[in-house]
């Protein structure tokens, strides 16, 4: 196996996620399309996408990706789409869904004869973090209003509403949908496919998912279209550690555990939501902060306990470390880049990846 960091993708861990998105589609009828912005390690695609109908995406080049490496249905979605990419986003994908009825007008005659949608914003969501809630004001994430909707509905066969965010209840989601319903019910009608975005955590473990189903089959009856999620850390989530090793150690009133890896650079997601990682089973009489090895003063993982002791050389893993991590790691001063590893289901491991000093170099100049 490679020199820590990296990040391990366990296909084992990875199938419940996906067995769950599989059974999903059977009882509702509902497909599911993976949101590379979450997760786009393409060398588990393979497995993903006997589970999934294909891939979705924030930009030109996820498109692409997705297009050539999972295949099935790519929709091609971006904030703002730039009139040098327009051209390739409709020759690979297979629809094409725009922010707002703006750039929908402006590009009508390029993608006049592809599958075109739009992205609604409900104006509510279940986000508790002001950084990821599509509804924040003054949004930027769709349409609004129906009478903004309604001048250019003939011009589209379906909409995107995106507004569950990390979202494990199912009565939130199913009075949110009500809500969509009730506002934009009349024009949801007249199209062919509904995508109702991604955020909703159906893959956790006691999520009814049978309720779930059944509320997605009589969305998609009642109104007559084909339904899409767009999971993005449901499909992937407790599939991924993050491995290191402990570098050094310290007690500056509390025991301090320096390892090879850094929460800026390899998990940023925990820096900018205020988070903790997670390290399993968290247990024993030992308590320490784990710490990144970048300059940042507040570049930390957690803190967690432990059986014994650490020291130089201790292996770690820091668990769920598979979504927006490694589509946002950097080279934040310097630190190696986490290779990629997969463990397949027999057990065996294999390095996809792995980045060096000439990858850090070519990445800046
Ligand atoms: C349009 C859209 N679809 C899907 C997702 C995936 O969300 P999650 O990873 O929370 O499931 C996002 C997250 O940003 C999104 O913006
Ligand atoms: N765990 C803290 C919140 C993470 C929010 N993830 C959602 C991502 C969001 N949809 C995005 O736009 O990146």
């Amino acid at each position: 196996m490679p020199e820590t960091p990296y990040y391990l993708i366990d296909k084992a861990r990875l199938l419940p996620n996906l067995e769950k998105i599989a059974w999903l589609r059977e009882n509702s009828g509902a497909k599911s399309l993976l949101a590379l912005k979450c997760f786009a390690t393409w060398g588990v695609f393979d497995l993903m996408r006997e589970y999934m109908d294909g891939t979705t995406s924030s930009s030109l080049f996820e498109v692409k990706l997705g297009a050539e490496e999972f295949g099935g249905e790519t929709h091609a979605y971006c904030v703002a789409w730039a009139d040098h990419e327009i051209d390739e986003v409709i020759r690979v994908s297979d629809k094409v869904i725009f922010n707002t009825a703006n750039q929908l007008r402006r590009f009508d005659s390029q993608s006049a004869n592809h599958t075109r949608g739009l992205r609604v914003n409900p104006g509510v969501s279940t986000s508790d973090f002001d950084l990821a809630d599509p509804a924040r004001p003054f949004s930027r994430l769709g349409e609004h209003a129906p009478e903004d909707i309604e001048p250019v509905k003939d011009m589209i066969s379906g909409f995107m509403f995106h507004n569950n965010c990390e979202n494990a209840s199912f009565e939130r989601f199913d009075a949110m949908l009500g809500m969509i319903e009730q506002r934009f019910g009349h024009l949801i009608r007249q199209m062919d496919w509904i995508s109702l975005g991604g955020g909703i955590h159906f893959t956790g473990e006691d999520y009814p998912l049978d309720k779930l189903a059944e509320r997605l089959k009589r969305f998609g009856g009642q109104n007559e279209v084909q339904v899409y999620l767009e999971p993005g850390e449901a499909a992937i989530t407790n599939s991924t550690t993050l491995e290191v090793t402990v570098l050094d150690t310290l007690f500056n009133g509390k025991n301090l555990a320096i390892v090879d890896s850094s929460v800026e650079a390899h998990m940023l997601d925990l820096l900018i939501y205020r988070e903790s990682g997670h390290v399993a089973p968290n247990e024993g009489p030992e308590e320490w902060m784990i710490c990144g090895k970048s300059c940042l003063a507040g570049d930390i993982f957690g803190e967690f306990r432990f059986p014994e002791a650490l020291r130089p050389g201790d292996r770690l893993s820091l668990q769920d470390a598979g979504g927006y991590t490694m589509v946002k790691k950097n080279w934040f001063n310097g630190v190696k880049m986490p290779a990629i590893a997969i463990r397949e289901t027999d057990g065996t491991e294999r390095l996809v990846r792995d980045f060096g000093y000439d990858d850090f170099k070519a990445a800046l100049g």
